[in-house]
């Protein structure tokens, strides 16, 4: 969806679910997901509280109310453009890809936080820094319960006036056989509705930015994907 490298499409399956409202998808779901809609949600709102967790560590270091983001992020006061992907990059022989082919493109994500979850001895996942590639690693400290990404996106970036950055990352194939690899996102936004303004801390200074509602950030940012896949 994000994809910043439009003359090529990335070598991935995903699947979006929107949020869910008293334990249930609003949309229908594949049939191998319907015996497992209960335990979907239940890891859905659990990524939401995470999501709020990291918010409020967020504001403590900014030196605001604990609750200035997680209050706008409550999904009990309204619907928010939060999304759960699970993504299927397939296993592809490397004399079947070109050196230039991808399995996502370099992109940064649009809401305020996002949750990754990769698997182990799945490689691919890279995040740029000062112009260069770094590999993530699946499991730097080898221990039996994996790592959770957790990524700063655009509209965090839009709200601190860009002290927090959003973390611009692709996912390549590893050299060798590449292998499937499956990864979940969860992509946690404010509610429609939040006005996006200026956040009280003396670390976010002049704010100058339009204040947008979350909703309205979100469009823009959908309309300038489209508007870039499109040229
Ligand atoms: O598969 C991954 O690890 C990354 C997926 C991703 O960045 C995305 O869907 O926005
Ligand atoms: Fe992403």
């Amino acid at each position: 969806m994000e994809m910043l490298t439009p003359q090529r499409g990335d070598f991935k399956e995903a699947f979006n679910l929107n949020e869910f409202v008293a334990g249930k998808a609003q949309q229908p779901l594949p049939a191998p997901l319907v015996p497992h809609e209960a335990h979907i949600g239940t890891f859905v709102d659990r990524c939401h509280v995470l999501c709020t967790d990291v918010l409020r560590l967020l504001a403590l270091g900014l030196g605001i109310d604990e609750d200035w983001f997680a209050a706008r992020h409550e999904r009990a006061r309204g619907p928010s453009g939060s999304v759960f992907r699970m993504l299927y990059y397939p296993n592809m022989p490397a004399s079947a890809h070109d050196a230039d082919d991808i399995r996502a493109g370099a992109h940064s994500d649009y809401g305020s936080v996002t949750l990754l979850f990769q698997r182990p001895g799945q490689p691919g996942l890279e995040i740029l820094t000062d112009g260069s590639w770094s590999p993530v690693p699946v499991n730097p400290g080898n221990d039996t319960v994996l790592p959770i990404l957790v990524n700063a996106g655009d509209l965090l970036s839009h709200w601190t006036n860009g002290l927090l950055k959003s973390a611009v990352h692709r996912v390549v194939f590893p050299s060798g056989s590449a292998g499937d690899r499956y990864s979940l996102a969860y992509f946690c936004h404010p509610l429609d509705d939040a006005e996006l303004v200026p956040v009280p801390s003396k670390l976010v200074a002049g704010h100058d930015r339009p204040v947008l509602t979350a909703q309205q950030h979100l469009e823009a940012r959908l309309a300038a994907t489209m508007a870039l896949k499109g040229a």
